[in-house]
C-alpha cells in the first residue's frame, strides 16, 4: 500500500510535473531570448533614427538654410534637373535613407508621409498595416496630448524575425512654408506639430543566427534542469524505496518477535520452520525439535511476583541463545513458559548434548532462582511423509514424559 503511493506519487512528478516544468521552462527562456533580441534590435533602430534626424538637422541649419540666402540657389526635391540647385531636407533625408537600405540588405529605412508629393507618388506612402497603425497611435497620442513616441513590433514572416521601429514625424517650423505653398504640395494646411509621416526601420535577421544562439543556451539549460530533475527523482524514488524497504523489515521483526524475550513468537515462528522445513526436505537433512517448559514457573510468579516471573523467561531466552549456534538454529517462545528450539541439520545425539547444555546452563543464570526446566527432543530425517507440525507435537509430549518423570530433565520422543 505504502510503496503504491509512494511510487504513483513520483510516477505522477515524472509524467506531469517534469514535462509542464520543461515546457515552462521552454517557454520561459524562449520569451527571454526573444526580448534580448528584440531590446538589441529596438536599440540599433533607436541609434539608426537619431543618426537619420541628425543629419537631417545638421543639413537644414548647416547647409540648406545657409545656401538658400545665396540667389539663383535651388533648393527642392527636383534638384537634380537643375543646375545650382541642392535637396531640401526632406529630400536630402530620403535619399540617405535609401542609400543605407540599398547597402544593408537586412536593413530598410524609409520615410513616408500621408500626403507624398506627386514625385515620391508610388512609394512615399504607408506600406504596411503596421506604418498606417503607427499614425494613427501618433494621432491619438498627440490627441490625448501625449507627446507621439515611437512604435516597434517583432514579426515572424517566413521563419525570419523582422523587428519594425517607427519614430514620427512632426511637422517642423522649417517645412511648413514649402508644404503648404508649393503648387504640386498635395495639402496646404499643415499646421506646426501636426503628424506628418513616420520615420520606418525595419530590421529583418536574415540569418537569425543571435536568436538561434540564444535558443541553442535555451535548450541545453532546459536538457540540464530535464537530466537534473530526473536523476533527483530516481534518486528520491530509491531512497523512498530504500527506506520504505527499511521501515517494512523493521514492522515484520516487531511483528514477528516476542516483546519480552526477543525471540521470534509464534507467528515469526511458523514462518520461520516453514521455511527451514523446506531446506531440510530438499537436503535430505535431520531435524531435532527441543521443546522447552519452565517446571513451576507459576509458583515462581505467585511467590516472587510477575516481574521476578519476567526476568526468568528472559533468562531461558537468554541461555538458549548462547547456546545455539547462531544464525543456523532458532527459537521462539510459542506461549507463556514455553519455548520451541529447532536444531538445523542435527540428529538425535547432537538434540541430547544440546539439552544436556540448557540444563546445566539454568543452574547457573544469573538471579537468586535457579532456571529450571523439562525438555521433550524429537528427531527426524526430513521427507514428503512427515510434517513440522508433527515433529513439533512429538517435542511436546516428550517433554510431558520428562515433566511426568521428574523436573529439571529431558525425554527423547520415541514412536511407539
Ligand atoms: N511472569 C510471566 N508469567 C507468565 C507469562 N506468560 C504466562 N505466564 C504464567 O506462566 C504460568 C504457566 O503456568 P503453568 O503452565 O501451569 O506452568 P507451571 O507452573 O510451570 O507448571 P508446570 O509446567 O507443570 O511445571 C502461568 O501462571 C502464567 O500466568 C509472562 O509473560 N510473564
Amino acid at each position: 500500500m505504502l510503496s503504491g503511493i509512494s511510487g504513483k506519487t513520483h510516477l505522477l512528478l515524472l509524467v506531469i510535473v517534469l514535462p509542464v516544468t520543461i515546457i515552462a521552462s521552454y517557454v520561459g527562456l524562449h520569451n527571454s531570448a526573444l526580448k534580448a533580441v528584440e531590446h538589441t534590435a529596438l536599440q540599433s533602430a533607436r541609434v539608426m533614427a537619431m543618426t537619420m534626424n541628425a543629419a537631417r538637422i545638421h543639413y537644414n541649419k548647416n547647409v540648406a538654410k545657409k545656401l538658400s540666402t545665396i540667389p539663383n540657389i535651388h533648393i527642392g526635391a527636383d534638384y537634380e534637373d537643375k543646375a545650382q540647385a541642392i535637396p531640401n531636407p526632406a529630400t536630402f533625408t530620403i535619399e540617405v535613407a535609401e542609400m543605407v537600405s540599398q547597402q544593408q540588405p537586412n536593413i530598410r529605412v524609409r520615410m513616408y508621409s500621408e500626403h507624398p508629393f506627386p514625385n515620391r507618388q508610388a512609394e512615399g506612402g504607408p506600406q504596411t498595416d503596421f506604418e498606417y497603425s503607427a499614425l494613427e497611435t501618433f494621432r491619438q497620442q498627440k490627441a490625448s496630448g501625449q507627446q507621439p513616441k515611437a512604435v516597434f513590433k517583432s514579426f515572424h514572416i517566413g521563419g525570419k524575425l523582422e523587428f519594425d521601429y517607427i519614430e514620427p514625424l512632426v511637422m517642423q517650423e522649417a517645412c511648413i512654408q514649402c508644404h503648404n505653398k508649393l503648387d504640386n504640395s498635395p495639402k496646404k494646411d499643415w499646421k506646426i506639430g501636426d503628424i506628418r509621416g513616420g520615420l520606418s526601420i525595419r530590421h529583418i535577421m536574415v540569418d537569425n543566427s543571435a536568436f538561434d544562439q540564444l535558443e541553442g543556451i535555451a535548450m541545453l539549460s532546459i536538457a540540464f534542469i530535464a537530466s537534473f530533475s530526473t536523476i533527483m527523482l530516481i534518486w528520491n524514488f530509491r531512497q523512498s524505496r530504500k527506506q520504505l524497504q527499511s521501515s517494512t523489515q523493521n514492522f515484520l521483526k516487531i511483528a514477528n518477535s516476542d516483546p519480552l524475550t526477543g525471540l521470534l513468537n509464534r507467528r515469526g515462528f511458523e514462518q520461520a520452520i516453514q521455511h527451514s522445513w523446506r531446506e531440510h526436505r530438499i537436503n535430505k537433512q535431520h531435524m531435532s525439535i527441543i521443546y522447552c517448559d519452565l517446571d513451576n514457573f507459576k509458583t515462581l510468579n505467585d511467590q516472587h511476583g510477575h516481574a521476578t516471573g519476567d526476568m526468568q523467561l528472559i533468562n531461558a531466552a537468554g541461555l538458549i541463545s548462547t547456546t545455539l549456534r547462531q544464525g543456523i538454529d532458532f527459537a521462539a517462545r510459542i506461549g507463556g513458559d514455553e519455548f520451541v528450539i529447532v536444531l538445523s541439520n542435527t540428529n538425535q545425539s547432537g538434540a541430547k548434548k544440546v539439552a544436556k547444555r540448557l540444563l546445566e546452563g539454568g543452574k547457573t543464570v544469573e538471579g537468586d532462582h535457579p532456571l529450571e526446566w523439562s525438555l521433550g527432543i524429537a528427531c527426524a530425517k526430513v521427507t514428503s511423509g512427515i510434517s513440522a507440525t508433527t515433529l513439533i507435537s512429538w517435542a511436546d509430549k516428550a517433554m510431558y514424559q520428562a515433566k511426568s518423570v521428574a523436573t529439571g530433565n529431558y525425554q527423547v520422543y520415541q514412536e511407539s
